[in-house]
């Protein structure tokens, strides 16, 4: 079996969103599909009205495939400090024409207030690695592992665009949609993360500096958090570019023409375009921009978020021995 849905980006790509059909009469949400993560949450009739703002919400009482799954609860909390937690249904779930039967759903019965504000997601679903998942007493399956046994392949593909819609493929691997040939890359999976090492970077049309970054590939974290050594010295090439100790970050004015960031892959590299790193206006008058690029302090880890992985064609292999593939598009 294959699937494939759409991958819809919202707001300046800050997260991408696909249509996740759940239960019988099938229920479909927009879930932002979270290589970072590994529970299947979603906004539900168990989550506060107060705390539903727009968003659509799972029924598990409507759908004659539910099952409540006694005494399981989970909670999770995310990098940037929002989290959810609830209770814990199966039920059938059908991504782009790939159905699995008794995937655990995780029902919302409280969300932080980040969620709350996002009125068109409608939860997660991760696609770490199992071994995160939140559930007690007893931990459960992310979508891909129940998937797998059906799968032509035992792999999933990340290929997300910048200001536009991308794809999320499972089963195979899609030779059209990307140029050239993948490299694929050790991953170390031990703490249930798609973890990897790129040997080097460079800034613009500069060299390539053989400082290794060691990060998990993220498509639920919207920015390239990489060491503060690389950060100031991608930012030293932009003359207007400065830390910003309001936002927390660095910024430059928004007509800034931005050089661009090249990561190495084994013997490869992506290269991603400069307008990909000016993220956001950070106030309304939109003079001064978010930088794509951040640190990863006090993480203990850098993270490829979707400012990286947008410039790639990801496969996430998760055969006996589970690598990362990229290549340029
Ligand atoms: C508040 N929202 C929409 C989030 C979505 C995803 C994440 C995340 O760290 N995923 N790896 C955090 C927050």
């Amino acid at each position: 079996a294959t699937g494939s849905v759409v991958a819809t980006p919202a707001q300046y790509d800050a997260e991408y969103l696909s249509p996740v059909s759940i239960g019988t009469p099938a229920q479909t949400l927009m879930l932002d599909f979270d290589t970072g993560s590994s529970d299947l949450w979603v906004f539900s009739s168990e989550t506060p009205k107060s705390s539903v703002q727009g968003q659509t919400v799972y029924n598990p009482s409507k759908s004659s495939t539910a099952k409540k799954l006694s005494g399981a609860t989970w909670k999770i909390s995310y990098g940037d400090g929002s989290s959810s937690s609830g209770s814990v249904y199966t039920d059938k779930v059908t991504i782009g024409g790939l159905s699995v039967s008794n995937v655990a759903v995780e029902s919302a019965q409280k969300v932080s207030r980040e969620f709350t504000a996002e009125a068109d997601l409608d939860g997660l679903l991760g696609l770490a690695f199992s071994s995160i998942n939140t559930v007690q007493p007893t931990q459960q399956k992310t979508f891909f592992d129940m998937a797998k046994p059906s799968l032509d392949s035992a792999v999933f593909t990340a290929d997300l665009k910048y200001g536009k819609a991308g794809k999320y493929n499972f089963g195979y691997i899609d030779d059209s949609a990307y140029n050239g040939s993948l490299t694929y890359t050790a991953v170390d999976s031990s703490n249930g993360w798609w973890m990897f090492t790129s040997p080097g970077y460079a800034v613009g049309s500069g060299t390539l500096d053989s400082t290794s970054i060691t990060g998990i590939a993220d498509t639920g974290t919207t920015l390239l958090l990489v060491p503060s050594s690389v950060v100031t010295t991608y930012y030293k090439q932009i003359r207007n570019a400065r830390y910003d100790s309001s936002q927390a970050g660095y910024v430059f004015p928004c007509s800034t023409s931005l050089p661009s960031f090249t990561y190495a892959v084994g013997n490869s590299q992506i290269v991603i375009p400069g307008k990909y790193i000016n993220f956001a206006p950070v106030d309304s008058a939109g003079s001064s921009c978010f930088g794509g690029i951040q640190s990863d302090e006090g993480i203990g880890f850098s993270i490829f978020g979707d400012v990286a992985l947008k410039a790639a064609f990801v496969v996430f292999d998760g055969s006996q021995s589970p690598r990362l593939g990229f290549a340029s598009k």
